[in-house]
């Protein structure tokens, strides 16, 4: 369901992305991991084409994102990291607007918003204007506005991020009954432990550069998902240098 090859983008001096190649079967949960500024935002971006690269393809459903933007888009629905939404609508306005944007009925936007609400406990909170929504809530509608077309293929920026555990235990199984129906999620996350109940497979992007991929077991090799993270991220650095942190302000 997508297939991307040779991925390369710089911004200036920095090599964010550095060569990625990824496949991802119909019907799985795959996992992108990686520690802080390691290039999964970038890759994400580039993937659902909001960021042009600089080298390399993405195909969704087989059609290029960059060549054939229209049916390579209608087959991605995304929660990008950061978005900028039209947040003096309603939750519910929100995701009506989302789902006629992407060619729905009225009815049927008004009755999958009523759907998406009640699966990601939000039902509450449709009335309200989603600038008065918490972190959390926020991630909660755009999780429901990238579903509610019924993409083949949702690319979620740290879907679970400020996501309190219940919600995120609804979140994992909306995402668990879809991939089962047969879609399929690309989800980027640092929550180890969701990650290892939720994915099928991953990938392990360290500077721009996979260092690990397969399924959760492969990569793990042996040791827990967290472990062997941190090993290829570089391992912990030594708290050295921070003695004054120690010697209080008072
Ligand atoms: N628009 C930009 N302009 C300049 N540099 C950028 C831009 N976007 C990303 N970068 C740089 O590219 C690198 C990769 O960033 P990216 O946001 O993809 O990382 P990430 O893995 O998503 O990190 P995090 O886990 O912290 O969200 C970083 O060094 C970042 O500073």
């Amino acid at each position: 369901m997508l297939e991307v090859r040779g991925l390369r983008k710089s911004f200036g001096r920095t090599v964010a992305v550095d060569g990625i190649d990824l496949d991802v079967r119909r019907g799985s949960i795959f996992g992108f991991l990686g520690p802080n500024g390691a290039g999964k935002t970038t890759t994400l971006s580039m993937i659902t084409g909001l960021l042009r690269p600089q080298a390399g393809t993405v195909l969704v459903t087989g059609h290029d994102v960059w060549r054939q933007p229209g049916p390579a888009k209608r087959a991605l629905g995304s929660l990008p990291d950061r978005m900028r939404l039209f947040d003096r609508l309603t939750g519910a306005q929100m995701l009506y607007y989302a789902g006629v944007l992407h060619g729905l009925d009225r009815a049927s936007a008004r009755s999958r918003t009523r759907d998406l609400a009640a699966a990601l406990g939000l039902e509450e909170a449709l009335g309200r204007p989603v600038r008065d929504y918490s972190v959390g809530m926020i991630k909660k509608v755009s999780l429901a506005a990238a579903l509610i077309h019924s993409p083949r293929v949702l690319v979620l920026d740290e879907p679970f991020e400020s996501v309190d555990p219940v919600s995120a235990a609804q979140a994992i199984d909306l995402l668990r009954s879809y991939a089962r129906a047969g879609g399929t999620v690309v989800l980027s996350s640092h929550n180890m432990d969701l990650v290892e109940r939720v994915c099928d497979s991953v990938a392990v992007i360290v500077s721009g550069r996979l260092l690990a991929s397969g399924t959760v077991d492969e990569v793990r090799d042996g040791r827990s998902l967290e472990e062997r993270f941190v090993e290829l991220a570089g391992g912990r650095a030594a708290v050295e240098g921070l003695e004054w942190l120690t010697t209080f302000s008072d």
